[in-house]
């Protein structure tokens, strides 16, 4: 569907650890997370509230400050680690090659300064030439009047703020936007629009997504791939259609039926009994296993490595080679 998901990815994310340093347990709210985009990817990271996808994103663009702090792996953008490099390097490559859209705009917008005089700091930090009309031009990429150059963020609408802030992450036309619920605080048909928005300027700039978001049925119409996070730990990874038509882990299979099917027959809602763990002192074995319908013996003593399940991978002992069942004996009579 999608033929741009060759070569070798723009971001390679190795074993990528983070710990919230609380004092007496230590928090690790992303756990091992290998994941690699390519150019002009969209990877979609979803998840029960509280299991590391803010943390993930943060932690990708260098982001994270104290009490979290990446105790492991890698993150490889273009070639280069990210995890090593100095803030100076990181500032320059920030905006430039890859830039972030966090949930609310009004949190990342400075409210004392227009949105033109916001977009001109962000080409100054940066020793590239941009065209002098480029902020106009960004902004009627996302659909807004350049007029609102002059404006300050409390005179634009929600969506709009939402909307300037994508402006701003393309003035310099990165290779890669890491979006954390970008269209969470909008009303949902906003919300809908920012998202075929959002889709369309991938398409024709060509640029690489990792987006998170609740919203499951928004996901599965706009992303490639799919990361489904559960206490910290990527569960199960592979093309979004793979996982919508087949998920290969419980988990997955409690987050899809939570949610309602925009296309498919109604059915009732079962959602996931429980609540997820708490992440100072994960269960044993499976961190899902006290809420899975389909646990056994195994499942509370040993930990689930991420299994090959046809063309995605997923953290479940269903799919240990172990527990395959044998094949069938031919009968002997
Ligand atoms: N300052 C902190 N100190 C200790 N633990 C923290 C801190 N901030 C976050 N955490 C823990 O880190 C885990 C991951 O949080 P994170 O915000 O990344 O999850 P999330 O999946 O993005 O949630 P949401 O969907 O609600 O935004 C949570 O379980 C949370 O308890």
């Amino acid at each position: 569907m999608h033929g741009h998901i060759e070569g070798k990815p723009i971001l390679e994310v190795r074993g990528l650890t983070v710990e919230y340093d609380t004092g007496a347990h230590p928090v690790v709210a992303v756990d091992d997370v290998d994941l690699d985009v390519h150019a002009g990817e969209f990877v979609g990271v979803v998840g029960e509230s509280g299991c590391g996808k803010s943390t993930l994103l943060f932690a990708i663009a260098q982001l994270l400050s104290p009490p979290a702090a990446i105790t492991g792996g890698s993150v490889r953008f273009q070639g280069q680690d990210l995890v090593a490099m100095s803030e100076k390097k990181l500032a320059a490559l920030r905006w430039r090659d890859f830039s972030v859209v966090m949930q609310s705009a009004m949190n990342a917008l400075n409210p004392v300064k227009s949105i033109g005089s916001q977009f001109r700091d962000a080409i100054m930090a940066h020793d590239e030439p941009v065209a002098d009309d480029r902020p106009a031009e960004v902004l009627r990429l996302v659909g807004i009047d350049p007029i609102h150059l002059k404006s300050y963020p409390h005179q634009l609408s929600g969506g709009m703020r939402q909307r300037a802030m994508i402006a701003m992450a393309l003035l310099f036309t990165p290779d890669l936007i890491i979006m954390d619920e970008p269209t969470s605080a909008l009303d949902v048909v906003a919300q809908r629009s920012l998202m075929l928005q959002i889709k369309d300027l991938q398409q024709r700039l060509g640029f690489a997504v990792v987006f998170v978001t609740h919203d499951m049925s928004l996901i599965s119409h706009f992303s490639d791939q799919l990361l489904v996070m559960y206490a910290g730990q990527v569960v199960e990874l592979g093309a979004t259609r793979a996982v919508f038509d087949h998920p290969a882990h419980p988990y997955s299979k409690g987050l899809l039926d939570a949610f309602p099917s925009i296309r498919g027959p109604k059915v009732p809602l079962t959602g996931i009994p429980g609540s997820p763990p708490n992440l100072a002192h994960p269960p044993s074995g499976c961190r899902f296993n006290p809420r899975c319908p389909e646990a056994f013996a195994d499942c509370t003593k040993v930990e689930p490595e991420l299994y090959r399940v046809g063309s995605v991978q997923a953290r479940c002992l269903l799919h240990a080679p172990s527990n395959k069942p044998a094949p069938v004996q031919e009968a002997t009579s």
